[in-house]
């Protein structure tokens, strides 16, 4: 039987030392079993004799003993040695391609193949040795089987782990569109009603607590309406993109907003100023907008669409006492604004609710 190229020491193993050990077990046994059976020989022998006596004397008998005694041993060797070549030899080999065994190697070709068993080794050795090749030839089929099956299942696993990632990529994006679509406006881009909403909420808190100022305008198109049928509403949202793109210019510290609230309405949120700082801010807004020449049918020829502005601010000295009053007292002074002819900023009265 061959044996692998990774094959231990067989003779530093535990193997070999058991066989070693049963050789010199057999030996030992052997040769007392002979001395025993040449001893009881002679004793009969001996026995028989009426002169036992002399028999110490007795040069024939002592050179018998010596020549029997000779004999064993010589007869003991041979038999150890005739064992040792058809017994424990190829058990030595058996126990080295055991020890050898390795179900994660491939089994010898020669052991795939039955081989008729050497002359020299029993015929039983060798149905051990042909069970033992068989085993481990199974044994390293199922392993191989087994292995295909767990690559199969890792790249199934990894194939998985992609969709999934990628799912939770699209799931990502989505969602942060929704998040966004929730909080900008569609068609300017400018944070929408809610956003707005939780910001001034937000800043009007800030303002009480700090005992600062927080001024808010309400910015309205005049006479949209009448744009709208005549231009046409696409040309209507051209109008108010346009717009929103000046109010988002002109409004742009960081801690100012500005949003649309819905139609022709639009609202600046400018924490930490007051009325002249909101007025000076927005005035220039109104020649901007001129400056686009949108015509404005519902005023004349050659009039071009304007804006109306109402303002309020929240401060220590003038109180709103919440931010929806703050937005109602803005709204008003919007009103104001259009009944007083639009066009202009109207400021909200000094006595806030
Ligand atoms: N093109 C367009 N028009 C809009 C949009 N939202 C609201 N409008 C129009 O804006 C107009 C607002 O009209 P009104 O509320 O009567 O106000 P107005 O005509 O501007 O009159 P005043 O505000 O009093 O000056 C309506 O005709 C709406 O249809 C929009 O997103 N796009």
């Amino acid at each position: 039987m061959s044996t692998s190229s990774t094959r231990p020491d067989f003779r530093s193993s535990g193997a070999a030392r058991r066989l070693g050990s049963m050789r010199r077990r057999m030996a030992a046994a052997v040769l007392l079993l002979s001395l025993l059976l040449v001893a009881l020989t002679d004793a009969l022998h001996i026995a028989n004799d009426a002169q036992w006596r002399q028999l110490v004397l007795d040069r024939h008998m002592l050179s018998m003993l010596l020549r029997d005694i000779a004999l064993v041993l010589l007869l003991s060797l041979c038999l150890c040695l005739a064992l040792d070549r058809l017994l424990l030899r190829p058990l030595r080999r058996l126990a080295a391609s055991t020890e050898a065994f390795d179900p994660t190697r491939p089994p010898p070709l020669a052991e795939l193949v039955a081989a008729e068993p050497p002359a020299a080794e029993p015929a039983e050795l060798q149905q051990i040795s042909d069970s033992i090749s068989r085993v481990h030839q199974r044994l390293w089929l199922q392993l191989r089987d087994e292995q295909d099956r767990a690559a199969q299942l890792r790249a199934e696993i990894e194939r998985q782990q992609e969709a999934l990632q990628q799912a939770r990529q699209a799931l990502e994006l989505k969602s942060r569109e929704l998040g966004s679509l929730s909080r900008v406006d569609t068609l300017t881009g400018l944070p929408n009603r809610r956003e707005f909403d939780e910001a001034l909420r937000r800043e009007f808190k800030r303002a009480q607590r700090l005992r600062s100022r927080l001024a808010l305008a309400v910015l309205d198109l005049d006479h949209f309406k009448r744009f709208n049928e005549v231009h046409g509403n696409v040309a209507g949202d051209v109008a108010l993109s346009r717009f929103a793109g000046l109010l988002a210019e002109r409004v742009k510290r960081d801690t100012d907003l500005v949003a649309r609230l819905g139609g022709e309405e639009f609202v600046a949120l400018l924490p930490g100023s007051g009325i002249e700082e909101a007025v000076a801010l927005l005035e220039p807004l109104r020649e901007e907008l001129r400056v686009l020449a949108l015509p404005q049918p519902a005023l004349g020829p050659e009039r071009v669409l304007t804006i109306s502005i109402g303002l309020a601010a929240y401060s220590p000295a003038h109180p709103y006492l919440s931010p929806l009053a703050l937005l109602q007292a803005a709204d008003e002074a919007l009103y104001i604004a259009k009944h007083a002819g639009r066009d202009r900023i109207s400021l909200a009265s000094s006595k806030p609710n």
